[in-house]
Order: structure tokens, then sequence, then C-alpha cells
């Protein structure tokens, strides 16, 4: 069914599911499959309910506009007060849940938020199953079996990218005179790459190369989104907020002693700790006025990933009364991470620079439960895919100290994430 304003009302059961599937991607079929994984644990759903189409806004309106958040929280708030929800399980992500995705820019085509016919969950040992129906029916005890085989990706040829590479870096070059001139002081570029296959990418086959990879990242599908992101823009269990922020970035090493020099160098790095510490003062001076009892550690800590390895700060907050998850996402987004700062002048200069549209990419994207649980990711590692082809995008923040080839091969380690998924069967 397709979306309105109004949202319809909808009837959701959340049962119990004996279940012993080792991947929850095992019970997606195929089509456009929604999905939010982690550490084996997660949230997969097929089907549409209902879904929303959020409009761009025209140009000239304000980069940092908050108009689609706004409108998506009164419509999540509306479905979930005219829906009647039967709720065996009682745990963040049973019940009603929205998944969405939102664009980088407010004049980009492709935020929507999708309700689910279908939905698997599983967290804490326990597996759930939800259906939504809008007539009146009876809901299933036991998951609808519809599994089509997994489809091989096959042979992938590479298109122009937005920019070539020497074109890119002289984006980085001019933006750093840009920094160096006192206009702003860390904007986020990046790059875009067109894959084509022979045949529409079956999305199972990336999600599943994704969460074996990247198990300890948040592998998403969403509305054509894919990809496996490192940096959790927040995650809301009760009143309680978790977010990670990542800035700043070193390749993983040849060999143990090489990796551990890199990691050392990243950590001891003036211009990356002031990447990063932009990034972490974004998100302080967003969450302040929406949360209490905000938690920053003083100094990052490193985080290794298969293909990179990031300045990470794990941030903690208690919610203030009245404050939703997509409040606090409007709020933060977006961070200094993958924008720049000051926010409004970065986002002029990304617009003007990268030469492409980031549509979702470097967007939120996640989910929502109708008790306001939540968990949103920034789209980063990611591509939109659409039939047979798939638009990858990677950046990085570039302040004074910056290196330009630096910069491009940070990008190309960052691309790996999705090239690998895309034609490598072992990755
Ligand atoms: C912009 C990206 O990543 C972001 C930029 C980083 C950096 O500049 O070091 C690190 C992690 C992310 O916050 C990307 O993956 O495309």
């Amino acid at each position: 069914m397709n979306c309105a304003l109004t949202p319809p009302k909808l009837a959701v059961r959340t049962v119990e599911l004996r279940d012993r599937a080792e991947s929850l991607v095992h019970h997606l079929p195929a089509g456009a499959p929604l999905a939010w994984l982690s550490e084996g644990e997660g949230v997969v759903g097929w089907g549409e309910a209902v879904r929303l189409d959020l409009s761009p806004q025209p140009q000239g309106t304000s980069p940092v506009d908050t108009t689609r958040f706004s409108e998506a929280a009164r419509w999540i708030d509306d479905l979930v007060a005219r829906a009647s929800v039967t709720d065996e399980v009682g745990l963040p992500g049973t019940g009603l849940v929205t998944f969405g995705t939102f664009t980088f820019a407010p004049t980009s085509h492709g935020s929507a938020l999708v309700v689910p016919q279908v939905l698997v969950g599983r967290r804490d040992g326990r597996t759930w199953l939800t259906t939504v129906t809008d007539t009146p029916c009876t809901h299933p005890r036991e998951l609808p079996h519809h599994r089509s085989p997994i489809r091989p990706i096959g042979p992938i040829t590479w298109q122009e990218s937005s920019l070539t590479a020497r074109e890119w870096k002289e984006a980085v070059s001019d933006t750093i005179a840009h920094i160096r001139g006192g206009e702003l002081e860390k904007a986020v570029l990046a790059r875009d790459a067109v894959a084509r296959a022979e045949d529409p990418i079956d999305v199972r086959v990336l999600l599943e190369r994704l969460r074996r990879r990247f198990p300890s990242c948040f592998t998403f599908s969403v509305d054509g989104m894919v990809g496996a992101t490192p940096e959790l823009l927040l995650r809301r269990e009760g009143d309680r907020m978790t977010s990670l922020v990542l800035a700043g970035t070193r390749p993983r090493g040849q060999d143990h002693e090489h990796d551990r020099a890199l990691g050392e160098d990243l950590l001891a790095s003036a211009k990356d700790d002031q990447e990063h510490h932009l990034a972490v003062d974004s998100l302080r001076v967003a969450l302040g006025p929406l949360v209490e009892e905000l938690d920053i550690p003083r100094a990052p800590e490193l985080l290794r990933l298969a293909n990179v390895q990031h300045l990470a700060t794990h941030v903690g907050a208690r919610f203030a009364e009245g404050v939703s998850a997509l409040d606090a996402v409007a709020a933060l987004h977006p961070t200094a991470a993958v924008g720049g700062t000051p926010t409004e002048a970065a986002m002029r200069l990304i617009a003007g620079t990268e030469g492409m549209d980031r549509g979702g990419y470097a967007g939120p994207v996640g989910w929502i439960d109708g008790d306001g649980n939540a968990e949103w990711g920034i789209a980063l590692r990611c591509a939109r895919v659409e039939g047979a082809r798939a638009h990858l995008f990677a950046g990085g923040g570039i302040v004074a100290g910056s290196d330009p080839e630096a910069e491009l091969a940070e990008t190309e380690s960052k691309f790996r994430v999705i090239r690998e998924a895309l034609t490598d069967p072992d990755a």
C-alpha cells in the first residue's frame, strides 16, 4: 500500500518465534529487503504495510533545514496513535517498527519511511515475528515460508565517477585553501563510484557478506540504501541514549607491527585529533538542550574494523522529558563527522564542490518502534542499489593539515566495504 499524510489504522502483532537460523538474512525473500543488523542481532523486514515518501525541499532552502525529520516524526506519531498493537514480547524492536532513510541534504530526493508487513527480530537470545496488516485478518504465529533462492551477483563493470581522482584531489586542495583562508575549520568531502551488474543485484548477498565481515558495524538496507556503517548516530532504549562518534582514519596494517604503528600514529596525530574533536563538539552542542547527564570521555579510543581504524568516542546520556529519538536525529544531523564546521558553511561548500548529489549517503538510516526505542546510524560504507546498478559513496574529513593524496587513499579504503561485498565471494 502506498502512503498518505494521514497514515492508515494498522493492526500489529508480535509473537515469540522458535528460530534456529544462523542469520536473520536467511529469512528475507528477494525484492526490497529491510534490515538493521549488528553482532548477530537486529531486525529484518519485508513487504510494505505502509510507506511515506518525504518531499525534498525547494532549491535555496537552508542546508540545515529539518522539515523532513519533523514531518516524519509527526507521521509516525499518528501511525502509532492509530495502530492497534498486541505485543507478546515487549523488547526494543517489537510492536510497530518503522524503518527510515533520510537524505544528507534537505533538497535531495530519497527520504522515506517504510513499515514492513513482516518483521523478524532477535535480541538477547529471543526471536520474534511481527506482522502488520491494514485489514482485519488473523496474524500467523509461524513464519510464512516463501524464501526464494539467493541469486549470485555475477560480473561487475565500473563506470565513470562524478569527478575523476585528479579532479577530486583538486577539490580537496581548494577546500584546504578555503580552510587555511579562515572561511571554515573542517569539511567532509565525498566521492562516488558506479557499479553495474548484468542482472538486478540481490541485496541479500550484500547483507550476508557485510554482516559477516563487519559484525560490530550496523549492516543496513532501507529503501535501496545498503551498507555496513560503523557510526551510530544514536540508540534509544527507554530514556537512555548512546552514540558513537567517529572521525580520524588510518588503513589497517599489513602485519601486526605495521597495524599497531598506524594505530599509534592515529592516536598521536594533531590533525586527526582536531578532526575528531570538531565532530565530538558538534554532537555536544546539538545534544546539549535535549539530554541530561551527557557523558563524553575526554580522549578518543581506537576502533579497528576489517578495512580501516578510526578514532572513536562512545557517548552516553539520558533523554530529557518529552524529547524523542527523531528530535535528537534532527538536531544531530549533520554532525561534523560527515558535514563540517561551521555546519552551514561546510554544507554549502560540499554542495558546490563534490559534483554529485549525496542522496541518502551520510544521512541518518535506521528504525524506531512504537515505544520510541530506536537505532539510527549514519549511512556510510554504503551504496544506493537500484536494479542492476549500485552507486557507491565514500568521503573523509578535510582540515587545514590534510593531504589530498592521503584523503584519496582513505576514500579507497572506505569504498572497499561495498566494492568487496559486490565482487568478492570470500569478503
Ligand atoms: C565520511 C565517511 O566517514 C566519516 C569520516 C571519517 C574521517 O574523516 O576520518 C571517519 C569516519 C566517518 O565519520 C565515509 O565513510 O564516507
